[in-house]
């Protein structure tokens, strides 16, 4: 390799003037700088602007040694191995006297597309300020910047020249009969700027420029060989290698856990919601729309749905008030010798005589209502239909009676054994005790005024409790339990679900997950008069999608267009425990956090409320011990303690905050949760949330962020990174969020 003096020495021996040699400028042109590793970089100008995506004839002023760490720069001024960052350059360079004084020549420089991404953000900045100083006149040897500011003007008119030049040199060669491989450049035209670009060295395959390298011309003229053989290299590579499709969010893709949802699925939620603007016009019964405004949404004044609410509600009321016809039970369906059957019940998962749904919205959005409304309307309007149908018996029943009665007759005994004991119409299971609360609260409050029963089955109430609340003197129409309680419960009464028409599953990806899914799968043949399964998830992870297609092939997938993105409402912030001033000690790093959470002035006159996630149960005491111990009111959730009435605090209405200064800190409440308290669990009240680790998944990372930013409000969240996390991984979330996308 030649050494950077030898070429610096080269290149003034033409024309006696500081021009650099032939060999080393593709474009051919001389630098208003003079300087021999500006007009390296010069020829580049064209690939790079392209690749940096600035408009022709724009420039990239960038000072330093930054600058010069340009890959042909660095190949031309004789380095042996290209340096792997600028650091390394600036040590080789201060090495090399000849180089020392390349690089402090005043120049304009070209970084290559890599380098220059990284520290793009610094260069816009510089630029700004320095378009805002004033032009100066001369050389005050105060620095690069300045005299790079200096060059401007000088270089725009030369780049003109240049451009100009250039077209005239290309309608020569046109005219000429056979063009010598040192005249063949790209045709002008943006066509052939891009194709141009697109081959830049380092975006061609190794061997391609091994082999431009190693080109018997690369021996003979040092630039120009190199030219020549990766021309040649180009267009052989023209023919066999496409250049592969970028791949974006590569990270994501690692961790890829979630299904992908079509556009033309997203799109169907658009039209819906157009359609169904109010709740009136789902045509729900007059107690229904009064027990929601009143009692459900708290009195809320402009009652609108929401898109998961617009897209489901439709789809799931049942406006007909008689239970649709059974389908024959399988032995009856048997088909008789010679003949084929009916239906093909034989075969799990072929076919199913209940409907099946999948409702999956983004978190806090709403779910728990497009389906719970639906449900409650449905039952009722059947309640309805029944009683009226035995009223109208009863008065049949009574005339006929009438017209036959003998003087003596006396009325026969009522009837005392009641079959519907202990058989509700629907189930809703959800994975916790929490869950069962929040829902069977819900329920509660819309059955005061639709009037129905409803209870709640989770290990929070004793046996006693729940066999009266079940099998007691009054029959609840809807019970809502962990899947754990009634498959227990259903297992020693399996008639009991044999008046069961809706199964709910809430939080179905992970109801459906290795864990809950022999519990859950256990429970729905026991209802075999269902008409109706409803599975609800904020995530459509590919196990499930895989079991649904499988299990339940005519599924009805009722999916909104947000899903799997996080809204842009919840700020995302990467914390760098490894940097100053926390130094890997990431409890100080959220502390920190929370120190200024406590001080800004979002939340005025009430106490905030900040969730911190973490990964593992351990770490839920480290951390609430460390955030005790420097004055937060920081708690811990974790099985053993009573979850229930610490997220109630998280759920409910906020309170007041104590307006001294001093008391802020500790009027703050910190919950310290693994992901137990991250799925489903309602806490509006919440607008910060720290990710003291990163999510193992996607799944997780929507779920621990869907905490904030609920129904329509704004949201914070910090993620902390250190040495073990994948930083990679988080950017690309991060990216993923700014631009509004799903998650993958
Ligand atoms: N139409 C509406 N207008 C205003 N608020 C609503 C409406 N529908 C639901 N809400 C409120 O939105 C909040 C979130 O609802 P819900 O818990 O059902 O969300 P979700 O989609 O199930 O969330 P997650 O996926 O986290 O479980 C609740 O406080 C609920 O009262």
């Amino acid at each position: 390799m030649r050494s950077a003096s030898a070429l610096v020495r080269r290149s003034r021996q033409s024309n006696g003037v500081s021009r650099p040699s032939q060999l080393l400028l593709p474009s051919q042109t001389l630098s208003p700088s003079g300087s021999v590793l500006h007009d390296i970089c010069y020829s580049c100008l064209a690939k790079l602007r392209f690749a940096q995506g600035r408009p022709h004839g724009s420039h990239v002023p960038v000072a330093g040694y930054a600058a010069a760490f340009h890959s042909s720069a660095i190949s031309y001024a004789g380095m042996r191995t290209k340096p792997k960052s600028v650091k390394n350059f600036r040590k080789a360079v201060e090495g090399n006297r000849a180089l020392k004084e390349l690089v402090q020549k005043p120049s304009r420089m070209v970084l290559s597309a890599k380098v220059g991404r990284g520290i793009s953000a610094v260069r816009d900045k510089k630029t700004r300020l320095e378009d805002r100083r004033p032009e100066p006149a001369i050389d005050t040897g105060g620095g690069m910047n300045r005299r790079v500011f200096k060059l401007r003007s000088d270089d725009k008119q030369q780049y003109s020249r240049d451009l100009e030049r250039r077209r005239r040199e290309q309608k020569e060669t046109a005219s000429r009969p056979s063009p010598s491989p040192f005249e063949q450049r790209p045709a002008a035209g943006p066509r052939a700027e891009r194709s141009f670009a697109g081959k830049l060295p380092q975006d061609r395959p190794k061997s391609d420029r091994r082999a431009a390298a190693a080109a018997p011309e690369a021996n003979n003229y040092a630039g120009a060989g190199r030219r020549l053989a990766s021309r040649q290299a180009d267009a052989d590579s023209d023919k066999k290698y496409t250049r592969p499709p970028v791949r974006r969010f590569a990270q994501m893709k690692h961790i890829a856990s979630l299904d992908h949802v079509s556009s033309k699925t997203r799109e169907v939620t658009h039209a819906a919601e157009e359609r169904f603007g109010f709740f009136e016009t789902f045509d729900l019964l007059p107690q229904t729309l009064e027990a929601l405004q009143k009692d459900a949404l708290d009195g809320l004044e402009n009652m609108t749905p929401t898109p998961v609410q617009s897209l489901v509600i439709p789809q799931l009321l049942d406006k007909n008030p008689a239970p649709p016809l059974r389908p024959l039970p399988s032995h009856l369906l048997k088909p008789k010798r010679g003949q084929s059957p009916a239906v093909d019940n034989s075969q799990e998962g072929s076919r199913h005589s209940f409907e099946t749904y999948l409702i999956a919205a983004e978190t806090g959005s709403g779910k728990t209502l497009s389906y719970v409304l639906p449900l409650m309307d449905t039952l009722k309007r059947r309640e309805v239909h029944q009683k009226e149908q035995e009223a109208l018996k009863e008065q049949q029943m009574a005339e006929v009676l009438q017209s036959k009665r003998w003087m003596f007759d006396i009325d026969s005994p009522p009837v005392t054994q009641d079959t519907s004991i202990g058989k509700p119409f629907a189930v809703i299971l959800v994975p916790t005790s929490e869950l069962v609360f929040q829902v069977g609260t819900l329920l509660k409050k819309l059955s005061y005024i639709i009037k129905m029963r409803t209870e709640m089955v989770s290990k929070d109430f004793t046996g006693k409790v729940i066999r009266e609340r079940l099998f007691g003197r009054k029959t609840p129409d809807i019970i809502v339990g962990t899947p754990f309680m009634i498959d227990r419960i259903t297992e020693a009464n399996p008639q009991m679900l044999h008046r069961t028409s809706h199964i709910i599953v809430d939080e179905a990806d992970s109801l459906f997950d290795r864990s809950f899914s022999p519990l859950t799968g256990a429970i729905i043949p026991r209802a075999v008069n269902l008409e109706k399964l409803i599975l609800c998830s904020a995530t459509i992870p590919k196990s499930l999608d895989t079991y649904i297609r499988r299990k339940y092939p005519e599924c009805h997938r009722l999916v909104t267009a947000n899903l799997h993105a996080i809204p842009r409402r919840v700020q995302l912030q990467v914390i760098e425990a490894e940097r100053d001033p926390y130094r890997g000690n990431k409890p100080l790093a959220c502390a920190h956090i929370l120190g200024n959470i406590a001080k800004d002035s979002t939340e005025p006159g009430y106490k905030k409320r900040v969730v911190v996630f973490v990964n593992e149960r351990e770490t839920t005491a480290e951390v609430t011990a460390y955030l005790q111990e420097k004055g937060f009111d920081a708690v811990e959730i974790n099985r053993d303690s009573d979850s229930r009435s610490i997220l109630e605090s998280f759920t409910g209405e906020k309170e007041a905050a104590e307006e001294t200064e001093e008391e802020r800190r500790g009027a703050m409440k910190v919950l310290v949760t693994t992901d137990l308290a991250s799925r489903g669990v309602d806490t509006k009240t919440v607008k910060n949330v720290i990710l003291y680790d990163v999510p193992y998944t996607s799944i997780d990372f929507i779920h621990r962020l869907g905490r904030t930013g609920r129904m329509g409000r704004r949201g914070r969240a910090w993620v902390l990174v250190d040495k073990d996390s994948n930083q990679e991984y988080v950017k690309e979330v991060r990216k993923t969020m700014f631009l509004g996308q799903a998650l993958i």
